[in-house]
C-alpha cells in the first residue's frame, strides 16, 4: 500500500460541496479527517485521507447502529474516519450524505440494497453492438441512473463487429430523449475523442453494463494503460488469504475518477420509482392524455397510450418493457411492505425476561455476487 502518494483529497473529488456537507457535521464527526472510499475488499475498504491510503474497517458503535446493508460504505463514499498512522490503518465513523447513489437490488433472495456506487456524477450504460444489444435491458438501466442522481450516458461499444453504428445509436435516442449516445470501439479507436468532455478532473464516472461488453477494455484504453495489472492491489483478509478487490475507484492521468462495476448479468431494480417515471416519461406524457385515470392501457377506448401504438408513435416493446419493469417495482414494494410489517411484529412482541442483547451482527459486505 503506497502512504507517500502525493494526492490531495481535491484530486479524489473533494471540493466546496463536500467541504460544506462536512461543516454541517456534528463536531464528534468533523474533528474527524474527511476521507473517500476508493476500494471495497470481502472485509476492508481502502480510504484516501490528505495524508495518504489507508487499509479501513468501521468502528464498532457503526456497526451497532447500521440497519441495512446501504447504511454500509460504498466505494465512491465521502466518509469520516479516524486515523490510526502507526498501523496505517483508519476507522470508518460516518459515512456522508451521498449526493447520488446508483441502487440496485442485493443478488439471491435477500430483500435488501446494494449501493453499487457512490456520488457518482455520470453513469456510462455500456451496451455491446454484437447480439448483445438490448434496448430494454437500456431501458432498465436507465431508470437505475435516473433514479441514483447521476447523469446517464449510453456507450455503444464494439462499434467494429456492426455495419451501420449509427442505426443503432438512433434507436437508443429514440428511447431516451436528452441522453447523449455515443458509439465506440476500443480494438479500433473508433469514438473515443468523443469521451473526452466527460474527462474531466475531480468528476467520478461509473461504468455499468452486462458481463463481457468491453467495459474494462474501455477503461484501460481511456486511461492509457491497463488498470487492473497496475492499480489492482492484493489485501489480506483476515484470515491473511490474498483477497481482490469488489470495486475499485481509479484516478486517471485527465484526473477524471472512474469505477468499474464488474459482471453484473442483470439489474435487478431497487426501489425506483421516480427513476422509472424519468425513463418513460414518453408514455407518462400520454397517459395524461388517457380518458380515465386509471387506464391500463390495453385496448380501451380513449386510451391515448393505445392510439400511439396503433399511429406507431410508440413501440409496442417499449410499452411492454414499461409495463413489465411496474409490476417488478410494485412486486418488490409489496415484498418490503410484508417484510417491515413482520419485523414491526416481531419488535412488538412480549420480551421473554431476558436482557436486552445486541442485535444479530450482520456484515454486509462482498457476497460473491457478481
Ligand atoms: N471487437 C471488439 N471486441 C471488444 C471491444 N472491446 C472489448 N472487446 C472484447 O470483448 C470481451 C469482453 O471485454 P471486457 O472488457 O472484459 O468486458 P467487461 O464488460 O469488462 O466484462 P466483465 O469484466 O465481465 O464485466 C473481450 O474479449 C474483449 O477483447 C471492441 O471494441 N471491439
Ligand atoms: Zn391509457
Amino acid at each position: 500500500m503506497n502512504n507517500m502518494d502525493n494526492h490531495t483529497l481535491q484530486d479524489y473529488g473533494w471540493n466546496e460541496y463536500w467541504e460544506q456537507v462536512f461543516s454541517l457535521q456534528p463536531p464528534t464527526i468533523r474533528q474527524l479527517s474527511p476521507a473517500r472510499v476508493v476500494a471495497q475488499f470481502s472485509h476492508s475498504y481502502r480510504v484516501k485521507t490528505d495524508a495518504g491510503e489507508y487499509s479501513a474497517g468501521v468502528s464498532g458503535k457503526f456497526e451497532f447502529y447500521a440497519t441495512k446493508r446501504g447504511d454500509y460504505p460504498a466505494v465512491g463514499d465521502w466518509v469520516a474516519v479516524e486515523t490510526l498512522p502507526n498501523e496505517r490503518r483508519a476507522v470508518i465513523h460516518a459515512v456522508l450524505p451521498r449526493r447520488t447513489a446508483m441502487v440496485r437490488k442485493a443478488a439471491g433472495n435477500t430483500l435488501d440494497e446494494q449501493i453499487v456506487g457512490a456520488n457518482l456524477d455520470d453513469l456510462f450504460i455500456v451496451n455491446s453492438l454484437n447480439q448483445d444489444f438490448n434496448l430494454r435491458k437500456i431501458e432498465r438501466y436507465l431508470i437505475a441512473a435516473w433514479e441514483s442522481g447521476a447523469r446517464p450516458v449510453v456507450l455503444l461499444t464494439k462499434a467494429d463487429l456492426c455495419e451501420q453504428p449509427e442505426r443503432f445509436a438512433a434507436e437508443v435516442e429514440q428511447i431516451a430523449p436528452g441522453v447523449p449516445v455515443h458509439f465506440v470501439s476500443a480494438l479500433k479507436e473508433q469514438g473515443i475523442e468523443a469521451l473526452e468532455p466527460y474527462l474531466q478532473a475531480g468528476r467520478t464516472i461509473g461504468v455499468t453494463g452486462s458481463s463481457g461488453v468491453g467495459k474494462s477494455t474501455l477503461l484501460n484504453r481511456l486511461a492509457g494503460e491497463p488498470l487492473q495489472q497496475t492499480q489492482h492491489i492484493r489485501e489480506e483478509d483476515a484470515r491473511g488469504r490474498h483477497t481482490t478487490t469488489h470495486r475499485e475507484l481509479f484516478l486517471l492521468k485527465s484526473g477524471v475518477l472512474v469505477m468499474d462495476t464488474p459482471g453484473m448479468r442483470e439489474l435487478q431494480l431497487w426501489d425506483s420509482n421516480e427513476g422509472w417515471h424519468h425513463a418513460f416519461a414518453d408514455i407518462e406524457q400520454l397517459s395524461l392524455q388517457c380518458k380515465y385515470r386509471d387506464c391500463k392501457h390495453e385496448s380501451d377506448p380513449g386510451c391515448a397510450v393505445h392510439e400511439a401504438l396503433l399511429a406507431g408513435t410508440l413501440d409496442a416493446k417499449r410499452l411492454a418493457n414499461y409495463k413489465k419493469t411496474a409490476r417488478e417495482l410494485s412486486h418488490l414494494a409489496r415484498k418490503e411492505m410484508t417484510a417491515a410489517s413482520k419485523a414491526v411484529k416481531k419488535t412488538n412482541r412480549p420480551k421473554s425476561g431476558k436482557a436486552l442483547s445486541r442485535p444479530n451482527k450482520r456484515v454486509y459486505m462482498y457476497d460473491g455476487d457478481e
